[in-house]
């Protein structure tokens, strides 16, 4: 084996070992925090009710673009809950305030795109299949 397979091989063990890494992260997010698996919950239930609804395409996009968006925006969250308690401790500060409740602050709006979106394309078809 020579100097430029050996890299090759050290490249591919570092690619292997960040899909790891990340996957143990969607698991302790999963794990550790509430909201994130009323999120998971919520989302699921859409998405089978979407089933009965015959959906277009770009609709189905919508629908799941606007869940994937609270998902990872609830990752965010908690990085930044986490990041914030590594620097204050058990210390308040104005400023973890802030980066907490801006953090918050990013989840609810995305939560109000996603009921937007669930108004605009979801209701009316779910009205139309009731009455
Ligand atoms: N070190 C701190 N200094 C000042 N205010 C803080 C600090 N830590 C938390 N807070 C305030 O308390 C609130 C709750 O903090 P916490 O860390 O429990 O987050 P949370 O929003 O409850 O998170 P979770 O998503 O886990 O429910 C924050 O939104 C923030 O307003």
């Amino acid at each position: 084996m020579d100097l430029k397979d050996k890299q090759e091989v050290v490249k591919n063990s570092r690619f292997l070992d960040s899909f790891k890494f990340a996957f143990k992260g969607v698991l302790t997010v999963f794990q550790e925090e509430r909201n994130m698996r009323s999120h998971i919950v919520i989302g699921s239930i859409v998405l089978v009710l979407c089933l009965f609804l015959n959906l277009a395409v770009n609709e189905w996009l919508w629908v799941i673009f606007s869940i994937s968006l609270v998902i990872i925006m609830e990752v965010w969250n908690t990085v930044i809950e986490n990041v914030v308690d590594l620097a204050a401790g058990e210390r308040y500060h104005p400023l973890a305030k802030k980066a907490k409740d801006m953090a918050a602050a990013a989840v609810l709006m995305t939560a109000g795109f996603s009921v937007v979106v669930a108004a605009i394309i979801i209701l009316p078809k779910l009205w139309q299949k009731l009455f």
